[in-house]
């Protein structure tokens, strides 16, 4: 055999995919949103998509995104940041970095600083214009918590079930 493989996944890659294929667990028809948190180590420490809480039915509660408030998702989905740091193998993540899918909206952004994560890598930013994720960015400013767009090197990864193996471009 000669030399290790090179072209393994990188970090970043490795823990934004993770945070993707969460996702996929999400029934919400719209947007599907995944996070995980790493540690200073590179382990994972907690994973989490938008859903709505334990115990309520997906077959009781609305994914209506219009119409009157009670009829829409919005006052019962648990969004993908907060199910990550509920999940989480600790309280105190200090030091840690989340990925996720989508920019944290200001009640996931609130939660994150309180949690001591300390940067957040995201994906799509497609709500940047709205007043929820302009205040995100507001208290990640105000509070030192420094986040970025994640760039992918590759386009796209596929998982082969049938060969066993990751493939990618
Ligand atoms: O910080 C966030 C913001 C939103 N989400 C979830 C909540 C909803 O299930 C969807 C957004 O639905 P739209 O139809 O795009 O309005 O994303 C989240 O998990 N984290
Ligand atoms: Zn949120």
């Amino acid at each position: 055999m000669s030399g290790k493989r090179e072209d393994v996944l990188g970090w970043d890659e490795y823990f934004m995919s993770l945070a993707l294929l969460s996702a996929g667990r999400s029934k919400d028809p719209n947007t599907q949103v995944g996070a995980c948190v790493a540690d200073p180590h590179n382990r994972i420490v907690g994973i989490g998509y938008n859903g709505f809480p334990r115990g309520c039915s997906d077959d009781r509660l609305p994914w209506a995104r219009e119409g009157a408030y009670l009829d829409t998702k919005y006052p019962f989905v648990c969004h993908a940041e907060v199910n990550a740091i509920l999940n989480a193998i600790t309280r105190d993540l200090t030091g840690c970095r989340m990925y996720v899918a989508l920019f944290p909206c200001n009640e996931c952004t609130k939660i994150i600083i309180q949690s001591g994560i300390g940067e957040i890598i995201y994906l799509s930013d497609k709500y940047a214009a709205t007043d929820s994720v302009r205040a995100s960015k507001i208290m990640l400013d105000s509070s030192g918590t420094a986040y970025r767009q994640f760039v992918p090197s590759r386009p796209s990864l596929t998982i082969d079930f049938f060969t066993c193996r990751l493939h990618h471009d």
